[in-house]
């Protein structure tokens, strides 16, 4: 049964449609122990904590513009940081509604179900919440999650994590379990995952409560700081410049394919749709006028009818990445098989919870990665083909919200993709350009000048860290040990595009990108306070640690490969071969 609809008085600004509230205020009030809210996640509700408060978004999952796995990663978990970072003041106000109660005492976060955490049923919480049992979206994750392990090689993978149906652990060797590894193989790959461990839990703050809680405590008082300093304010004369800079280059394009030179013209049009591409970031972000709705709009409108891909597409890929970043199993920007392996876990036939398959590391993949650190360049040259295939597969399979304030959006950018390839494909390619040779040229050019945009993208995270210190980990410390910045001479920031602060995006995405340079020394007074390292590279180091990462992992690639052999060679003789 769906919610029933009411329109919220409390968000005049967006008239947004919300379902009902589920719980009556005097409920609101009732405080839940870490045991019972236990047993209610076992029942299948989504809950998380909000400010002490305990929060059921189940009557909400269809409605919600952010999707459902950001909501699944933040189940039995304290959200406050993730939902500060991503939402409004007036939609984090109006997600009170959802309270069911307040917590007892101080909480002590869960591994999420859809993380391989697993939850204990509680007598009383059967009983009282069998009735709702028929709600359309409460089907229960914990139930999801171990089928999730059964799926991927049940048994062994139990064993592995000891059994237990109440531990709190990760999902994380679960992965490698999952596939065909051969015992040694798991061994090589296991040893490796406890030295990235060991590494990261050396450089960075100790992941017990009070040091934890120390960094949340200030980085919630540097959020408000910046907030007092006008840093969330869009700077709009920066967008004039940047919309000058859009029509130049729009036309010197058109100039260029008017005189014939074809190769030139698509010169422009790429370094058109990469200017482009840092504006439809901010948008998506809801960072320029912090209204979901307009930025959204303005979003989709880049994407879509000019540049030809869905914007849609991006923030379901993009918010999962703000959330779990760099997780191999978790994050979808991390997940590149065939073509690369960007940490040696995905050596290990590895489940994607957001692809809901496993990513297994198979023979095109065996072929291919030893040779990822050479490929790393030409293949990001052909990277905006592989996103023409990403947006139309989400447009067409539906894949968005069909619900909520977003319901439109993929109708919109549907019609935005028809209108693109009418003005690009046959406006441009088809009926300017005459020869067969000169459109190739033209088409190839313009999207292969989109490889810096695309090296902007995967290098402040393909080469740092992507281990997974478990649910006691803070979301600010995570987001510094797993994001790095590139370090430029403001005259060069037009050329990144705010993407060389993508630590300082990661802590706090809706900040509009012309201030982020402003943030950069609040933050890094707070990571010398805090102890946390700041990643900050220059271009070219920031680009040798990724090679250099990708190498490493072709080197454990290589290992693999001889463990592989050497246990194909002992069966061999142990059958009398
Ligand atoms: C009952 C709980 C929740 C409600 C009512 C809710 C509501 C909303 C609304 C109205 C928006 C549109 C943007 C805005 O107005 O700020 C939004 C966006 C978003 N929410 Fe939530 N949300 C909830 C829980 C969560 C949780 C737990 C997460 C995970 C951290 C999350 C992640 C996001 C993300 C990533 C977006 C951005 C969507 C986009 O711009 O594409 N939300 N949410």
């Amino acid at each position: 049964m769906h919610p029933e609809i009411t329109r919220t008085p409390s968000c005049s600004r967006q008239s947004t449609m919300i379902p009902k509230e589920i719980s009556p205020p005097r409920e609101r009030e009732a405080v839940l122990s870490s045991r019972k809210i236990e047993g209610l996640i076992a029942n299948g509700k989504y809950i998380f904590i909000l400010d002490n408060k305990v929060i059921k978004a189940d009557a909400w999952l269809n409605y919600h513009p952010g999707g459902l796995k950001a909501i699944q990663h933040m189940i039995g978990k304290d959200a406050t940081d993730e939902v500060t970072a991503l939402h409004s003041a007036e939609t984090r106000l109006r997600m009170t509604q959802y309270q069911i109660g307040t917590i007892e005492g101080r909480w002590k976060n869960f591994v999420p179900p859809i993380q391989g955490g697993t939850f204990r049923k509680y007598p009383a919480v059967v009983q009282e919440d069998s009735d709702e049992s028929e709600d359309e979206s409460a089907d229960s994750d914990s139930t999801r999650a171990t089928s999730l392990i059964s799926d991927a090689n049940g048994e062994e993978v139990r064993k592995r994590r000891g059994g237990s149906d109440t531990d709190r652990t990760s999902i994380t060797s679960m992965s490698s379990a999952a596939g065909s590894a051969a015992p040694d193989d798991l061994t090589f790959l296991d040893s490796q995952t406890k030295q990235e461990m060991e590494l990261d839990l050396e450089k960075y703050p100790a992941l017990d409560s009070e040091v934890q809680e120390g960094i949340v405590q200030k980085y919630r008082l540097l959020n408000q700081r910046i907030r007092a300093e006008g840093l969330y304010d869009c700077n709009y004369t920066a967008y004039v410049w940047e919309a000058a800079r859009w029509v130049s280059l729009f036309l010197t394009m058109l100039f260029f394919l008017r005189i014939g030179w074809y190769c030139t013209s698509g010169a422009f049009l790429g370094m058109f749709w990469s200017q482009l591409v840092f504006a439809a970031h901010d948008a998506g972000h809801v960072a320029i006028t912090h209204n979901f709705t307009i930025d959204t709009l303005i979003g989709m409108i880049i994407a879509a009818p000019i540049g030809g891909l869905s914007l849609g597409w991006w923030k379901r890929t993009h918010n999962v990445h703000h959330i779990v970043t760099n997780s191999p199993e978790h994050d979808p920007d991390n997940q590149h098989l065939p073509v690369f392996a960007v940490n040696h876990r995905f050596l290990g036939n590895i489940w994607s919870t957001y692809h809901e398959r496993l990513l297994p590391y198979e023979a095109v993949a065996k072929f291919l990665v030893p040779f990822q650190a050479y490929m790393y360049y030409p293949v990001l040259t052909l990277g905006r083909f592989n996103l023409y295939v990403q947006s139309w597969t989400f447009l067409l399979q539906g894949q968005g919200p069909r619900k909520g304030l977003a319901w439109w959006h993929r109708y919109f950018e549907i019609a935005g993709n028809l209108i693109f390839w009418y003005w690009f494909g046959y406006l441009v390619v088809y009926k300017s350009i005459p020869k067969p040779s000169a459109r190739f040229g033209f088409v190839m050019v313009s999207h292969m000048i989109n490889m810096p945009l695309h090296v902007q993208l995967t290098l402040s995270h393909f080469a740092m860290s992507t281990t997974d210190l478990g649910p006691d980990e803070s979301f600010p410390q995570k987001m510094l040990r797993t994001t790095m910045d590139v370090d430029c001479p403001q005259w060069l920031d037009f050329f990144h595009g705010g993407l060389q602060f993508q630590a300082i995006h990661h802590l706090f995405p809706r900040i509009p990108r012309h201030n982020l340079r402003r943030t950069q020394s609040l933050v890094q007074e707070f990571c010398e306070d805090v102890k946390i390292p700041y990643a900050l590279y220059g271009f070219v180091d920031g680009n040798r640690e990724v090679i250099g990462k990708l190498g490493e992992v072709s080197r454990q690639a290589a290992i693999l490969a001889k463990c592989q052999k050497t246990v194909a060679e002992r069966a061999d003789i142990f059958h009398g071969h």
